[in-house]
């Protein structure tokens, strides 16, 4: 049976060929420019205070003529621009792929997560995977990968053209410095690595921990137990501190060590170019100039060598981080039986007055015995008033995430103006706008919140919408009227008002299809009429969809599906219905208390 250790390995390499290699081989152009450029400004660095070093004692010696100095003087110029330039180009060049990296890392974390939304996870763990994880990741190729391989170049480069004049210095110089660019990243690694994963791990457990007390506050403060509850974070707090001194110290006594070897090659490289520069002959005085120029051109290359335990150590982090990353997103595999949902690829753009044609959809979740949608055929033309209707767990949030797209059918198809409608991607929300049961207020103003709709809109747009949704009296005895501010989650509006403010924020953004998710959940009967006739009026040129429970209003709509185990029950005008379908007017009297 594999250990532990081999099982942690093994996820390690499985996820590095899912998150990182495929971006290193998409990259490698870049990636390589990035490296190459960066060794170029390590050896400008060095070149340049070679040479600055050999001047500053040459001028010292005042030389007969200015012209003897004339090869230093345009050599330290050219290193002295070119150092900058080159780094400012290779920053340039390793940042710009590097965020577009994880920008799309995080694009596809996002859309791995968003298709299992609901299931067992926990918030904390999604939050760390988002932050910490995906933070690391970036910081893999900037702060392991390019300092790694930029440092080890140059240590190497740096050991031959030593040992090239003398073989004992080279020598000497590749111990000494090998004790930074090798012996102290690989004791890191060994010793830091497990550090590193407690100092995560414990990182971590203190955010989950923090997630799931967040939101169970009122429970832990009702039944009284508020000192439990700080006592356990103190505790994973105390935790994670101690992972972090720990950390630190071992840092300390190793950055002591890696300098102490530093100040044993300067010295040692001091004493070599004394040995055999000084005392030449008088004629070949600028020789001793070399003294200067090795000793100073051996400082910037300890710039360098000094990150690469660093680097080492942040890697071995980045490989934990990158397990548990794919740890988090491992439901993005797509199960045999589900279809994946595809990632935005590029479709020809919806028309302004779109079609929506389910043929044979059929849905099952991972893992359910049973589908969830079964052969759903629905064709809804543009302008249609439609309402989905159906008893709690008979489809109607599966069938509105199949329309929205968040869903892909596991058979059949579901089709927007001829577009699968899961592959619309960025274009969704120009197309279909949603109200969920409990619209969401951010606390900002309320003009802010309206435009969430549409971010350009005006004042007077914003006036006119609010208008329209029947709440100017409501925005004109607010003390700052539409730059009031709202309290977070909306608090100081009733359901009715979150609501129409939602409808409002809907109407700015103008999308050609309106879908509402139990619009009139929690609201009392006067504030459900008042609110569905302000819907059909609003919305009168729009396709409007409505999920809900319930029959009130429902001889409003142009159309009514009754759902039933997955399946369309019933099918068509209510007036229709009401005439020819004995189940229909039962639903009806039932839903009305008769
Ligand atoms: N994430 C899931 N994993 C497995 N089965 C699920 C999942 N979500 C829903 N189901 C199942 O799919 C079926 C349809 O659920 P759905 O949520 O679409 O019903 P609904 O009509 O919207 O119910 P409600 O009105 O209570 O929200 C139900 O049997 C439900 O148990």
């Amino acid at each position: 049976m594999p250990s532990k250790a081999d099982r942690r390995h093994a996820g390690e390499r499985r996820a590095f060929k899912t998150w990182v290699a495929p971006y290193l081989a998409r990259h490698r152009l870049q990636l390589g420019v990035a490296i190459i450029l960066g060794i170029t400004a390590g050896a400008f660095a060095c070149a340049l205070m070679v040479t600055s070093g050999y001047l500053v004692s040459a001028s010292a010696a005042h030389p007969d003529s200015i012209l003897l100095l004339f090869v230093p003087l345009i050599l330290v110029r050219v290193f002295g621009v070119g150092k900058p330039v080159i780094a400012y180009i290779e920053r340039l060049a390793s940042h710009d792929w590097v965020l577009r990296m994880t920008s799309d890392l995080r694009r596809r974390l996002y859309l791995s997560l968003e298709r299992t939304a609901g299931a067992s996870r926990q918030v904390g763990d999604v939050m760390g995977a988002l932050s910490e994880d995906i933070g690391h990741l970036q910081n893999l190729y900037l702060r392991s990968v390019f300092p790694l391989i930029v440092g080890g170049a140059l240590y190497l480069m740096a050991a031959v053209c030593l040992g090239a004049i003398d073989l004992r210095m080279g020598l000497f110089f590749a111990a000494g410095c090998g004790v930074a660019a090798i012996i102290a990243p690989a004791v890191s690694l060994w010793a830091g690595a497990e550090r590193e994963r407690d100092r995560k791990q414990a990182k971590r457990d203190l955010y989950t921990e923090l997630a799931d007390n967040v939101l169970g506050i009122a429970d832990w403060t009702c039944s009284g137990r508020r000192q439990d509850y700080l006592a356990r974070h103190l505790d994973l707090q105390q935790r994670s501190s101690a992972c972090e001194i720990a950390a630190r110290r071992f840092d300390r006594r190793r950055d002591l060590l890696v300098q102490a070897s530093f100040g044993c090659v300067a010295f040692a490289i001091l004493l070599w170019a004394a040995g055999r520069f000084g005392g030449q002959p008088a004629a070949v005085s600028d020789a001793a100039n070399w003294i200067a120029a090795f000793c100073l051109g051996f400082f910037p290359l300890t710039d360098e060598f000094s990150q690469l335990p660093g680097a080492a150590v942040e890697g071995a982090g980045h490989l934990g981080a990158l397990e548990h990353l794919a740890s988090v997103a491992s439901t993005s595999d797509a199960p045999a039986d589900r279809a994946p949902m595809q990632e935005a690829a590029p479709c020809a753009p919806v028309g302004s007055k779109p079609a929506i044609a389910l043929q044979d959809a059929a849905f099952r979740y991972p893992d359910a015995p049973a589908d969830a949608l079964d052969a759903i055929g629905l064709s809804i033309p543009y302008g249609q008033h439609i309402a989905i209707l159906g008893r709690s767990g008979a489809g109607k949030s599966t069938l509105k995430a199949l329309i929205h797209g968040d869903l892909s059918p596991t058979r059949g198809s579901i089709e927007i103006d001829g577009a699968p409608s899961c592959s619309l991607g960025e274009q969704m929300p120009r197309i279909m706008s949603v109200v969920h049961q409990d619209p969401y207020l951010f606390g900002t103003t309320l003009y802010d919140n309206l435009c969430v709709g549409r971010a350009s809109a005006t004042r007077e747009e914003a006036l006119d919408a609010l208008d329209k949704v029947g709440l100017s009296n409501l925005v004109s005895s607010l003390p700052q009227g539409i730059d009031t501010m709202v309290d977070e989650g909306g608090l100081r509006f009733s359901g009715g008002e979150r609501h129409r403010i939602a409808l409002a924020r809907i109407l700015l953004a103008d999308a050609p299809i309106v879908m509402l998710d139990e619009p009139f959940a929690g609201l009392d009967p006067v504030t459900e009429s008042k609110l569905l006739a302000t819907l059909l009026d609003v919305f009168a040129d729009k396709t409007l969809i409505m999920i809900t429970h319930h029959l009130k209003g429902i001889e409003h709509m142009d159309r009514v599906v009754f759902l039933e185990n997955g399946s369309i029950a019933l099918d068509g005008a209510p007036a229709d219905l009401k005439r020819t379908s004995a189940r229909y007017r039962d639903l009806v009297a039932f839903d009305q208390g008769l």
